[in-house]
């Protein structure tokens, strides 16, 4: 759904070059949920203002729904009016909500409505629609200044769904808000997400927003993507940056000399099954728990353990062969640096 190929953007300003982007490969799927997560400077913005064009790359492609932006991005009158169509199809929701305070919430949600042309009772029919998709229909004759931050949110997000997109970017949607209003306003963009089969780009700051609502996600540093894929995917890899930040276990014990220490992650069913009484019994080897956490990811239970096997690893290759064989994501730890061996 969302494409961009190689994509770069080289900001000029008082002879200094600044290179917010170097050559971005991104891929977003139809209906999916998908974070780009990194520090300050990374380039998360530049890369969501360059999707929807907010932004002009300095080189590369970005493609929508099937249509690439870059191509019709250039001067003459016809392919400005094509680009301008284009983004009314990708809805965008900011950090700080950008309402206009003169307007009530439903006059704010009709802005995009009265430009593209909608006469005053198909705007008032929509917006009155949008905001009750929304939660907010008891408030569109407020202005925003009476809102909360999290209900001002909730009218950018009807404002952003007004031209019916395909595709809805969100920059930094909840940096602004405490954790529990966060959470409701993603639970609102995953909601939105199922009904509406609406594709979602959203870029944070927060592993927890990734953690919550992302069904992909994608690590920026320097402006390259150093990472990326499926979340599942991810908390597979043993050597996944993302993973480990999505589910640090620094804190478990390293084990002892002379001893295996395994790391155990387990999805979905097959974290109902005992499988360390399961390994003790079919193997008479004493099994010692280091540490052990479960979360939820993207929807998803997501357990790690780390445990501790008598014996070095040959003498446990039978056993780590039957975690395998059960469906679990095993990595052998190398005691004497941490590290997955
Ligand atoms: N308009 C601009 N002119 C010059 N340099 C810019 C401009 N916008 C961004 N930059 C620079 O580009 C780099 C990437 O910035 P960008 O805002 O995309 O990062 P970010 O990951 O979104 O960071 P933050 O989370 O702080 O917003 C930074 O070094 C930044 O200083």
């Amino acid at each position: 759904m969302i494409t961009t190929k190689d994509l770069t953007k080289v900001y000029r300003s008082r002879g200094r070059e600044v290179t917010a982007l170097a050559g971005v490969d991104l891929h977003v799927r139809e209906g999916e949920v998908y974070g780009v997560v990194g520090t300050s400077g990374a380039g998360k913005s530049t890369l969501i203002r360059c999707v929807n064009m907010l932004e002009r790359p300095s080189s590369g492609s970005v493609t929508v729904d099937g249509l690439e932006l870059t191509a019709l991005a250039g001067r003459e009158h016809r392919a400005g009016r094509d680009l301008r169509a284009a983004r009314r199809r990708i809805g965008m929701v900011f950090q700080h909500f950008n309402l206009l305070s003169s307007r009530t919430v439903q006059e704010n949600v009709e802005l995009p409505l009265e430009i593209i042309g909608l006469d005053r009772t198909q705007r008032r029919r929509k917006a009155a629609e949008l905001l009750d998709l929304v939660g907010l229909a008891d408030k569109a004759r407020s202005y925003p200044g009476q809102l909360s931050g999290g209900q001002k949110q909730r009218v950018g997000i009807a404002r952003a769904l007004a031209g019916d997109p395909k595709v809805l970017l969100s920059d930094e949607a909840t940096s602004a808000l405490d954790p529990e209003t966060t959470r409701s306003v993603l639970g609102l963009l995953r909601d939105l997400n199922r009904q509406l089969g609406l594709t979602v780009l959203l870029i944070t700051h927060e592993m927890d927003v990734i953690k919550t609502v992302c069904d992909s996600a994608a690590l920026m540093r320097g402006g390259k993507v150093v990472e990326a894929g499926e979340l599942t995917d991810l908390l597979a890899r043993p050597d996944s940056l993302l993973a480990r930040e999505l589910f640090p276990l620094g804190d478990f014990g390293a084990g002892h000399p002379g001893h295996t220490v395994l790391e155990i992650t387990f999805q979905g069913d097959s974290s109902a099954q005992p499988f360390v009484s399961q390994l003790a019994r079919t193997y008479q080897i004493d099994i010692n728990i280091l540490g052990a956490a479960v979360e939820t990811i993207g929807g998803r239970l997501v357990g790690r353990m780390r445990v501790e096997l008598p014996g070095a690893h040959q003498d446990n290759v039978v056993p780590i062969g039957f975690l395998r064989e059960q469906g679990l994501q095993v990595d052998v730890l190398d005691q004497r640096n941490g590290a997955v061996a």
